[in-house]
């Protein structure tokens, strides 16, 4: 929208019958730049520094024969600080929020990241996402009830190896554009789809398997 010097991505917004802004959330190196750039360039490169500066990758699809531009927004290493800047919310469609099932304590901070959110954008959709399942498939079978109970879609996913990638940042794609659009349907549809989803129905272990390395930081 706002122009200042026209560059080719510029251009190209102006091109696009629809455009959608998604926001990554989560503790820092749980693995969000990672899982954009598994998503836009289907490759993985396994060390990077942290993100220092705030990255926005530039995205553009045809759903239904229109032209959809994606800005989707990685964080400036703010999470550091428990809290993004206001304008990382700003008009919104939706967000892709993800924890590291080897660090427990990424996945009990989700509630800290789902509430300032939430004052934010009160409405828009959020996928819960578990990242680095290569690590170790078994975490497939504990149970991360969090997403269930706010009522959010969740996956199982990997940066790493790609399992769901592609999956998670299509849906969030099309239920930035129904909300923009006002309609729920194509979120009831993902919600009863995940609802049969394989990985799903072993989700009733006990709490205990959820223990993981809590705290151990991811070596470099
Ligand atoms: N095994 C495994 N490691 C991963 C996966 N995704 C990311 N990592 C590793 O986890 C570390 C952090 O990944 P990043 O993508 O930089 O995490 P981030 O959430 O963007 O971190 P900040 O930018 O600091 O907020 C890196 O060393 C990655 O190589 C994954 O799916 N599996
Ligand atoms: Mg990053």
């Amino acid at each position: 929208m706002d122009a200042g010097g026209i560059s080719d991505l510029d251009l190209e917004k102006y091109d696009a019958d629809e455009q959608v802004k998604i926001i990554c959330l989560g503790d820092s190196a749980v693995g969000k730049s990672k899982l954009m750039e598994r998503f836009l360039m289907d490759g993985y490169r396994p060390q990077q520094l942290s993100t220092y500066a705030l990255t926005l990758y530039k995205y553009t699809t045809t759903i239904n024969g229109q032209t959809i531009l994606v800005d989707f927004w990685d964080t400036a290493g703010q999470e550091r600080f428990r809290s993004m800047h206001p304008s990382y919310y700003h008009k919104s469609h939706a967000c892709i929020m993800v924890f590291d099932v080897q660090r427990k304590i990424t996945y009990k901070n989700l509630p800290n990241w789902y509430k300032e959110l939430r004052e934010y954008r009160p409405e828009i959709p959020c996928l819960v996402v578990a990242n680095k399942i290569d690590a170790d498939i078994k975490v497939t079978q504990k149970s991360f009830n969090f997403a269930k109970k706010q009522g959010l879609p969740f996956y199982f996913v990997s940066a790493a190896d790609g399992t769901n990638v592609v999956k998670v940042f299509k849906d969030a794609i099309q239920m930035a554009l129904s909300y923009k659009k006002n309609s729920n349907d194509f979120m009831d549809e993902v919600m009863r789809e995940l609802e049969n989803f394989d990985l799903e129905s072993k989700e009733e272990t006990s709490d205990k398997e959820e223990e993981t390395q809590e705290g151990k930081p991811d070596s470099a």
